[in-house]
């Protein structure tokens, strides 16, 4: 679906992708993750093709963006990070116009709108206002007009973004329908725990390079170990605690309101820092996830 080598893109001297490698299997759901800046956007848009690729081969469904732009922007889906939709136009009208920009007869588009806004539940509010919607609905309405032309390749960018945790679920909810359904997926996201239940693989990019890719189990066998001890101490010491139980994990992150302790056997770190004579406020035992994975080769939490 999706064929990148040595993909760059700058803006004047600034690379914001510098030579990815990317390929993306029909009906698999594939991520991007990565900080702010890590240039998944960028490399969204070149996907999408309405940002020119400045060097490197990109075939999206077989064909090239340079040539074959129009072509290829007719059987995609594109759900873009800031909200685009029409609001002097109803929500009906908001999937029926954009269906008969792709050129779709008014009888089929009809259908096809009335199809969408039950499966973005928001039926009952097929005559309102877009802007009476809640922020959960716009989403999933864009989520339901992205998918008008019946597109072979969707492309969500940070489609949770910005959702109190209800709507993140509901919205979630429609993608795991679209990947059950065989669409082939292509998202960007913050949320880990997300990514993790939805992706069959990702790669992880910081600063426009890719740092790792695979399934998420696959990251986090290679990335981290079994089990993270989570420790919570008194506010500002947890940088001179570190270093008296650095022995105690393969690794050790502080964060400014915990340290994470990296073994393969969490219950033995906790045992052992309290035969030391310490004594945190709270411990936790927990799995590695995805965000363990992320912390790891970014340097950087989600919270940063
Ligand atoms: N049109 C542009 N002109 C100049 N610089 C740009 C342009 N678009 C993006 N950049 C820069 O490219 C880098 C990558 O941006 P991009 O939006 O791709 O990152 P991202 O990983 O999607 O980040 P975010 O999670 O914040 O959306 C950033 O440093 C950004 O400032």
């Amino acid at each position: 679906m999706i064929s990148a080598r040595g993909l760059r893109k700058a803006f004047g001297d600034f690379e914001a992708v510098k030579g990815i490698d990317v390929e993306v299997r029909r009906g698999e759901a594939f991520g991007f993750l990565g900080p702010n800046g890590a240039g998944k956007s960028s490399t969204m848009r070149m996907i999408a093709s309405v940002s020119p690729v400045s060097s490197g081969e990109l075939r999206i469904l077989g064909m090239d963006p340079a040539t074959d732009g129009p072509a290829i922007r007719g059987r995609l889906g594109v759900c873009p990070q800031e909200d685009t939709l029409d609001n002097e136009l109803n929500v009906f009208d908001n999937l029926y116009i954009y269906g008969r920009y792709f050129g779709i007869d008014r009888a089929t588009c009809r259908e096809r709108a009335q199809e969408l806004l039950e499966f973005a539940q928001i039926t009952d509010k097929a005559k309102a206002k877009v802007e009476d919607l809640s922020g959960g609905m716009k989403r999933r309405l864009t989520i339901a007009r992205s998918l008008i032309n019946n597109p072979d390749l969707l492309l969500l960018d940070e489609p949770t973004t910005g959702l109190d945790p209800q709507a993140r679920h509901v919205l979630w909810d429609q993608l795991f329908r679209l990947k059950q359904a065989g669409v082939t997926l292509v998202i960007t996201t913050h949320y880990m725990d997300e990514a993790e239940q939805l992706c069959d693989r990702l790669v992880v990019m910081d600063k426009g390079l890719i740092a790792a890719e695979g399934s998420p189990r696959q990251l986090i066998d290679a990335h981290s170990t079994r089990e993270v001890a989570e420790l919570r101490f008194g506010v500002g010491e947890h940088e001179a605690l570190a270093e008296k139980i650095e022995d105690l994990g393969e690794r050790i992150e502080v964060l400014p309101d915990r340290l994470l302790v990296y073994s393969d056997h969490g219950e033995d770190v906790v045992t052992a820092v309290l035969d030391r004579g310490l004594h945190p406020i709270a411990t936790l035992v927990r799995r590695s996830t995805l965000e363990d994975v992320f912390l790891r080769l970014t340097g950087r939490s989600l919270a940063d």
